[in-house]
């Protein structure tokens, strides 16, 4: 008993199979975005939305929106109009930073990115195609056992979230920053809470809303959130040196050819990746007062970290 007791505290949940439990959601996550777009007239657009939003992807971003509800006590009916949505959200991101204009980039998800093969003017509006469903799709699926006042709470968090003083300025300090070897901590912490940490903790508020997560709930679910989106983009910009383009299916090494300061580039990689295990540790640990309940959550924060791609 006493070893149980031990073990369901640790923040690494033992018998947990994750590898079953996300191929399992990575299926169900798959079957409500092909449903989620039509092709209709003019198909060139619904074809772009559905080449990108159906181009693989882990999905962590939905997987971690119906894990905090659940874990909070709703289902996974309730939240996946809103994990959908901020998986479109997440591929209208990816699609608009690999423009020219930003990134430039040729690969994605291992397939030519969406202007390579749609064009400039057409992955734009791919990108803003997909952003107005995210909206619509929040508004109009979720299901009417979500009182009305939850889900109006999604959309501002959601809309919160992805502009200026989210992602859309993460994006702007992450541009201006290119080339530049001054920037300081402070900087890049800004650029990854922003681009990367605001929308995942979205994700996970989110879920837990439509539960009916209480204040005190929706602390912790903030503060784990905020843990692994940092650690999140640490990792992204270690794999960026050490994984191969075949594993990431983007382009390997870009952060270095674009001089863009990061984790590794301050303060190496052994080191950003400690920061990142730390940064874990301590968002499991946020999750405690859930117990089992917690478990799915605290594996997908080790998987964040433990990521070849
Ligand atoms: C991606 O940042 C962030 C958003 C909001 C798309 P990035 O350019 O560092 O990521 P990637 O290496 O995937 O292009
Ligand atoms: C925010 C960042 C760092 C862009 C990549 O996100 P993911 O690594 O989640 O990309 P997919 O699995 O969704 O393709
Ligand atoms: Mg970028
Ligand atoms: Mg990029």
């Amino acid at each position: 008993m006493v070893v149980t007791d031990n073990l369901q505290k640790t923040s690494e949940p033992a018998r947990f199979n994750l590898a079953a439990y996300l191929k399992e959601r990575q299926r169900l996550c798959e079957t409500a975005l092909d449903q989620s777009i039509p092709v209709v007239y003019p198909e060139k657009i619904y074809d772009a939305m559905r080449y990108s939003l159906l181009a693989g992807g882990k999905r962590v971003r939905p997987i971690l929106c119906l894990a905090t509800c659940e874990m909070i006590g709703g289902s996974i009916e309730m939240a996946m109009p809103t994990a959908c949505a901020v998986e479109m959200i997440h591929t209208m991101s990816l699609i608009h930073d690999d423009l020219p204009a930003m990134d430039n980039d040729d690969y994605r998800r291992g397939k030519l990115t969406n202007h390579k093969v749609y064009g400039e003017d057409i992955a734009i509006l791919a990108g803003d195609g997909l952003l107005a469903l995210a909206f619509e799709f929040v508004a109009s699926q979720t299901p009417e056992n979500v009182p009305t006042q939850r889900t109006l709470q999604v959309i501002a968090r959601l809309g919160k979230a992805l502009g200026a003083a989210g992602l859309v300025g993460g994006q702007v300090v992450d541009l201006e920053s290119e080339g530049k070897s001054d920037i300081s901590l402070e900087t890049l912490n800004f650029i990854h809470n922003h681009k990367t940490a605001a929308l995942l903790e979205a994700c996970v508020v989110c879920g837990g809303i439509i539960a009916g997560a209480s204040p005190e709930d929706v602390q912790k679910l903030t503060r784990y959130s905020q843990n692994i989106g940092l650690a999140f983009q640490i990792i992204d910009d270690i794999l960026d040196i050490t994984a191969t383009q075949e594993q990431l299916g983007k382009t390997a090494g870009k952060d270095l050819t674009a001089q863009k300061v990061t984790y590794p580039s301050l303060w190496g990689i052994e080191e950003s990746r400690a920061k990142a295990q730390q940064l874990v540790e301590e968002a499991c640990a946020e999750l405690e007062s859930f117990g089992e309940k917690a478990a799915p959550l605290q594996a997908i924060a080790h998987f964040i970290i433990n990521r070849n791609h």
